[in-house]
């Protein structure tokens, strides 16, 4: 295939944040999350230049290491070829390293945009195509998937690469999310895990797992049973006791609390009349949010 053409006028993409696992389900779980990461994408003659507002403004590099420049000149070569510049500009919401799929929210936004400025990139690389990229930057493909589908989502891999399918969570479940100022990078977090497991774990999270994907879809009433986890929480709680301590205080009021993603966040899948009781049981330490599910994905959206 020829090398491609590009657009002159720049795009913008909204990214979600993601909340990963949920209990039980360990790399295969996604929910996308209503906070939103922006980033505006121009095709420029030569260079690169990275305008960064909010998370990360005082630290992330400004080259081309940079997670979204990566992401996104993985995607222009995967589609035939790069453009000789780029002007990017990112409002981060997303916190990093609190287990709300930043990395995610910034490969996708990369592979995203690289695909909107691409002249005939849908047909380049396809969702199938997207979702595979993002995935081998990502390491794993439960984030990404949600990011990019919007929902909650099923991942797994199979010898074509990795896939998924998406579904609507109940209009009942409210997820609230607490997160902590000190942040645990995934790498780290998964450094923690044992090389092996039990029979009786795996078949323990392999019940709870399937009753999650009714739980979120139909029996909100079952979420508490089904986010029980055995395979990454307990052995991760070291390296966030608080977290560990505030699902523990959570889960004794009966509400479905998790550690999301790699942590130390904490998510609550509640019913909306427990959103206040849950948010007052964390302490000043916290800062809480209750957020929408968001239903979308990333998103190619109308520039202001
Ligand atoms: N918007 C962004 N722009 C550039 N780099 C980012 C961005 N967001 C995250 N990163 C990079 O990803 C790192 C955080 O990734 P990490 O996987 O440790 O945590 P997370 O994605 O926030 O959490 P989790 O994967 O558990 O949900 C940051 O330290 C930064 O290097
Ligand atoms: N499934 C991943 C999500 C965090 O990126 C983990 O728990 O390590």
């Amino acid at each position: 295939m020829a090398g491609p053409a590009f657009r002159a006028a720049p795009v913008r993409v909204r990214i979600p944040a993601t909340s990963a696992n949920l209990g039980p389900g360990f790399d295969a779980f996604g929910l996308a999350l209503g906070l939103y990461d922006d980033v505006a994408i121009r095709v420029a003659d030569e260079g690169l230049s990275i305008d960064i507002a909010g998370e990360g403004a005082d630290d992330l590099s400004r080259d081309e290491n940079h997670l979204v420049v990566r992401a996104a000149h993985a995607a222009f070569e995967a589609m035939g070829g790069r453009p000789p510049g780029l002007d990017v500009v990112c409002a981060n919401r997303i916190p990093h390293g609190r287990g709300l799929g930043s990395s995610a929210a910034a490969i996708c936004a990369g592979v995203i945009a690289a695909r909107a400025l691409t002249i005939g990139g849908a047909e380049r690389l396809d969702d199938e195509a997207a979702l595979a990229l993002a995935t081998e930057l990502e390491g794993h493909p439960d984030n990404v998937a949600a990011c990019l589908l919007g929902g909650f989502t099923i991942a797994w891999t199979d010898e074509d690469g990795p896939r998924a399918v998406r579904s609507s969570p109940d209009r009942g479940i409210s997820p609230v999310v607490f997160v902590p100022s000190t942040p645990l990078s995934t790498e780290v977090a998964r450094g923690l895990l044992p090389a092996k497991v039990t029979h009786r774990d795996a078949s323990a999270n392999a019940a709870r797992a399937a009753l999650l994907v009714t739980a979120l879809t139909t029996r909100p009433d079952l979420l508490f049973a089904a986010t029980e986890d055995r395979l990454h929480q307990t052995y991760r709680a070291p390296a966030m006791p608080a977290s560990a301590e505030l699902i523990d205080k959570l889960r004794a009021q009966g509400m479905a609390a998790v550690v999301s993603g790699a942590g130390p966040t904490v998510l609550a899948l509640v019913t909306p009349d427990r959103v206040d009781e849950a948010i007052g049981t964390a302490g000043p330490d916290w800062v809480v949010r209750q957020l929408d599910v968001d239903g979308a994905g990333a998103s190619v959206m109308p520039l202001a």
